[in-house]
C-alpha cells in the first residue's frame, strides 16, 4: 500500500449547528497531486482550514505524516510541512521575484538579514532553480508590481515551494487568468507534483482536466466520489449535484 503523507478521518465540523464538514474521509498519498471540486458551499475551503489548523475539527482526525495535528496551531502545522497558496497573491509588490523568493527561503531571519545579508551559495542556487521552475528568469529583478496576475501567482507558488512544504495546498489558483495563464500556472504545478504532495481546489474545469489524475468531489460537506477525470464526469451523481442537466454541466465533457 502506497504511504499516506494525510488521512482524514470522519471530520465533522459544526458552525452554529450547520455541518460544514459532514463525517468526511480523505486520503492522501505522498507524492500525488489531488484536485478537489465540488458546488459552491460544498466545503472545500473548510476543508483546507482544517487541514491547516485554522479551523478546528468538531470531531474526527486529521494525521499528517503518520502525527495526529489534534491540538496543534496553524504556525505549528504549517511547521510540520504543510504549506498553504490562497486564491489572492501576496506577494510583496515593492520587492523583486528574486527577493521575494530570497525571503521565503529566509523565513527563519529577520526582514533585513534575509535581504541585505549575503545568500549562502546553497540559497542562491535554490532561488535560481526557483526563477527557471516558476519561469520567471526573464523577470528575476523587476518590481513584482509589473507581474502579470498569472505571473504573480506562479511568483506565489513558487514562494509556497521555497518553504519546502512536504504538502502544498493551492487554492484556486487560476481564478481570474488568462487561458494562456492558465495553461502556464497547470504546466508549474504538474512540474510541482514529480516531487510534492499537492491538493488544489479548482472551479476551472478545463484546468481540472488538464492538472488532474484523481479528483474528490466534495458535496454537502462530505466525498461524493473520486476518480478520474473521466469517471467522476460520468458519475450521475456529480452531475445531480452541479446543475441536475448534464447538457448544462460544468463537469461533464
Ligand atoms: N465561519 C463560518 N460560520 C458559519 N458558516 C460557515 C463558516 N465558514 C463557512 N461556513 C459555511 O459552510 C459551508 C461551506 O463553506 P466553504 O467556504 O467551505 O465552501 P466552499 O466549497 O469552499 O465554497 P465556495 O466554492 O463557494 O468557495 C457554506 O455553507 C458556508 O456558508
Amino acid at each position: 500500500m502506497n504511504e499516506k503523507i494525510l488521512q482524514i478521518e470522519n471530520l465533522t465540523v459544526n458552525f452554529d449547528g450547520f455541518r460544514a464538514l459532514n463525517d468526511l474521509n480523505f486520503s492522501l498519498d505522498k507524492g500525488e497531486l489531488r484536485v478537489i471540486i465540488g458546488p459552491n458551499g460544498a466545503g472545500k475551503t473548510t476543508f483546507l482550514d482544517v487541514i491547516t489548523g485554522k479551523t478546528k475539527p468538531t470531531t474526527g482526525q486529521v494525521t499528517f505524516k503518520g502525527k495526529p495535528t489534534q491540538g496543534k496551531v496553524e504556525y505549528e502545522i504549517a511547521r510540520m510541512g504543510v504549506g498553504r497558496k490562497f486564491q489572492t497573491p501576496r506577494v510583496y509588490l515593492n520587492l523583486t521575484p528574486r527577493e521575494n523568493l530570497e525571503l521565503s527561503c529566509n523565513r527563519h531571519k529577520n526582514v533585513w538579514n534575509a535581504l541585505f545579508g549575503a545568500p549562502s551559495r546553497a540559497e542562491a542556487r535554490t532561488v535560481t532553480g526557483l526563477l527557471e521552475t516558476i519561469r520567471l528568469e526573464t523577470k528575476a529583478d523587476l518590481k513584482a508590481d509589473l507581474l502579470s496576475h498569472g505571473e504573480k501567482q506562479r511568483l506565489e507558488i513558487g514562494m509556497l515551494v521555497a518553504q519546502s512544504p512536504d504538502l502544498l495546498l493551492v487554492d484556486e489558483p487560476v481564478a481570474g487568468l488568462t487561458d494562456e495563464e492558465t495553461e502556464n500556472v497547470g504546466t508549474l504545478l504538474l512540474a510541482l507534483a514529480e516531487s510534492h504532495s499537492i491538493i488544489v481546489i479548482e472551479h476551472d474545469m478545463e484546468f481540472v482536466r488538464q492538472i488532474a489524475r484523481k479528483v474528490t468531489v466534495l458535496h454537502q460537506g462530505s466525498v461524493l466520489c473520486e476518480g478520474s477525470m473521466d469517471d467522476v464526469q460520468n458519475d450521475p451523481r456529480v452531475i445531480e449535484v452541479y446543475l441536475g442537466k448534464q447538457e448544462d454541466n460544468p463537469v461533464a465533457a
